[in-house]
């Protein structure tokens, strides 16, 4: 072992174990990092891992798009570079190299340092190197020569920086290396802020790929710099909430919200309503697009792009007008649920993704599917999707589709997949909180930019869909456990919708007489319910809500006899508990109908008289007095006339 190498060895072990050195304090952490957490023995020198191609491919596969997008700005800084020695790796937030532009006369060189395609430079086995050092850190950072902790990489000068997703999550490494340099590692400072720089276009390019269809903002301290070089740029949906962002704006705004930005609202955080960023747009000259920061004051210019052919946001004032008939037809007046179906009114027709909560048989599909009939894509298909109801493995398959023979066990024909069946309508992703993360990253992908890459396919296909996502769970609890993406929770609570448990609805007399109407139009038989039926249907629970109702009255329906629904025709646990107790806001139970009031003794003995007559069979009666049967039923129950073979 020559002198040089002892010498890094022996400094290693004194700064890990805890003297002092000249090094940056980042290449002092990571040291002691690499010897206490990834247990790295500093003696052993250890050769550049290269991942096979296969599991190269996995990787590659993985960020796919965001390669392709990132790989003109490669290209872009290596004709900076060329010339100079330097070789460009683009890693994987794992460290391995998905991308490499190098002077093809030292391929053999370049392999043996590790500086090539599918080397894995995490810090956990390769010791402190500018991408593993990176990753660890999220900083960029300069690893030259003995700053390495590996002695078989202290010929190498590295510098990397980290790119980041859109929604703050590391999404690559930008490294630019070189297998000679000078000594100083000051020689490597332009290095590092032309890394800075291509990172930050990477960024930004993604983000507008990303967001193209949604409200970007530029933001810059300079007037001039605000619409061609800005610093930050911020991503908002219609509604004004702040759904991407580029690091630098994530470094400026989350001190600002006191958390990620991501989900708060533009006019939070600005002193700025969401409907002023037309200012932003208008030709007005650049002095007059400033704006402020609430919370530090701080001065901002501003520059923004719309989305394309999209009206602008605005707040919505007033009552807004009639409910159209779709939605008008979901309540009965119950005031938390004529509120939401007047906020969704509002937005029947915007791009916007929504969102609908709320517990199970609350009536959510139902409520998604009056909003696409209500909307103009109404003529168009309404696909609705269980994401909790279709296996894992074939998720994907159904709802991105497939090209013919493109995996083992698909169709020789191929599939169309469910969001291309929507194509021109509504894609209804119901239970969309059991949906498996990888069918989360996809769909994230088709959201973003409204296009599909049905599998076995290169060339991705673009479809218009109004996407409303429905769940009875905790979306927020499940991104906190890492179950859903928060980036997909964003995309998609553009607009959020409760629909109340149906025991806290007013309207439950209401929507039992429209279901009975239209169970009545279906079998062609008048049904009425009598005081006790009612009463019990009334101090129920409901704790599968409308789906529970439903089911009760259809039983009902059926075992009834001549659509006459008594508390017998109730299904038994509905009419146990509205035996025992009433819930508050309904009426309590009527224990028996009440006797005729003495001036209707004589309807209700012409009644009683004509059923004798008639043996007691409702539609004869009927017939005789001229009325339909529903109006004698009524009666009889308002008079509390009994059919003798109905008296037990
Ligand atoms: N306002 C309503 N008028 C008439 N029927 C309704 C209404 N709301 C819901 N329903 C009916 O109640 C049943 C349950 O509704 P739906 O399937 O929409 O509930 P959900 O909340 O989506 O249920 P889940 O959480 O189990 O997916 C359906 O038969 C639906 O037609």
């Amino acid at each position: 072992m020559n002198s040089a190498r002892t010498a890094h060895i022996d400094e290693l072990v004194r700064v890990s174990g805890g003297v002092a050195s000249n090094r940056d304090p980042i290449i002092e952490a990571s040291w002691r990092r690499c010897v206490v957490d990834h247990r790295l023995d500093p003696t052993i020198g250890r050769e550049a891992r290269i991942l096979p191609q296969e599991r190269l491919r996995v990787h590659r596969d993985a960020m796919d798009e965001f390669l392709r997008m990132a790989r003109f700005g490669l290209e872009a800084l290596y004709r900076q570079v060329a010339g100079m020695g330097y070789v460009l790796l683009l890693t994987d937030s794992n460290g391995v190299t998905v991308d490499f532009i190098g002077d093809p006369t030292f391929d053999n060189h370049l392999r043996r340092a590790g500086l090539y395609l599918g080397s894995d430079w995490n810090e956990e086995h390769a010791g402190t190197c500018a991408v593993g050092t990176c990753i660890a850190t999220g900083e960029a950072l300069t690893v030259h020569q003995t700053d390495h902790f590996d002695t078989t990489h202290i010929p190498l000068t590295c510098t990397s920086a980290p790119v980041f997703e859109s929604g703050g999550e590391l999404a690559a490494v930008l490294d630019i290396s070189a297998l000679h340099s000078p000594e100083p590692k000051i020689s490597q400072y332009l290095a590092l802020q032309m890394v800075k720089s291509y990172v930050h276009k990477i960024e930004n390019a993604n983000l507008y790929n990303n967001f193209r269809r949604d409200w970007v903002v530029k933001l810059s301290a300079s007037q001039e710099f605000a619409e061609v070089d800005p610093d930050c740029v911020i991503a908002l949906d219609g509604a004004g909430k702040i759904i991407g962002f580029n690091n630098k704006a994530r470094c400026l705004l989350t001190p600002e919200a006191g958390e990620s930005p991501l989900g708060r609202s533009f006019a939070e955080l600005f002193d700025c309503e969401v409907e002023d960023l037309t200012r932003f747009v208008r030709a007005l000259p650049t002095d007059q697009r400033a704006l402020r920061l609430r919370r530090s004051g701080l001065p901002l210019f501003a520059q923004a792009m719309p989305p394309p052919a999209v009206s602008l946001p605005r707040a919505h004032s007033g009552d807004g007008g009639p409910l159209p008939e779709p939605l008008r037809a979901i309540s009965g007046g119950d005031p938390a649920l004529k509120a939401v179906l007047t906020r969704a009114a509002k937005l029947v027709n915007t791009r916007m993704s929504l969102l609908i909560h709320g517990e199970t048989g609350t009536g959510k599909e139902h409520f998604a599917k009056a909003l696409h009939r209500a909307s103009v894509r109404a003529a168009k298909p309404f696909v609705a999707i269980n994401c909790a109801a279709l296996p894992e493995a074939l998720i994907e398959s159904e709802l991105f589709g497939y090209e013919p023979g493109s995996f083992t066990g698909a169709t020789a024909r191929g599939k169309k997949g469910l969001i291309l069946e929507a194509d021109g309508g509504t894609l209804f992703l119901d239970e969309i909180g059991d949906m498996p993360l990888s069918a989360q990253t996809r769909l994230l992908r088709v959201l973003a930019e409204r296009e599909v890459t049905p599998i076995g396919r290169t060339k991705a296909v673009s479809v218009d869909i109004r996407v409303i996502g429905a769940t009875h769970r905790d979306l927020i609890e499940l991104v906190k456990a890492g179950r859903f993406r928060d980036d997909l929770y964003f995309r998609l609570n553009g607009a959020v919708f409760t629909v109340p448990p149906l025991r806290q609805r007013g309207d439950l007399d209401w929507l039992i007489d429209r279901l009975l109407t239209e169970r009545a139009k279906r079998d062609g038989v008048e049904y009425c319910l009598t005081a006790e039926a009612l009463a019990a249907l009334r101090a129920h629970g409901w704790p599968g809500n409308v789906r529970e109702l439903v089911n009760a009255l259809d039983y009902a329906c059926a075992v009834c006899t001549d659509g006459l629904i008594d508390l017998a025709d109730i299904p038994d646990p509905v009419q146990h508990s509205g035996l025992f107790k009433a819930w508050p806001g309904h009426d309590a139970p009527t224990a028996s109908p009440p006797p005729a009031p003495l001036d209707e003794e004589e309807p209700a003995a012409r009644l009683r008289d004509t059923l004798r007559r008639h043996h007691w069979n409702v539609s004869a009666a009927a017939r005789a007095l001229g009325v339909d049967r529903s109006t004698v039923h009524r009666q009889m129950h308002r008079f509390g006339i009994v059919a003798p073979h109905r008296q037990d």
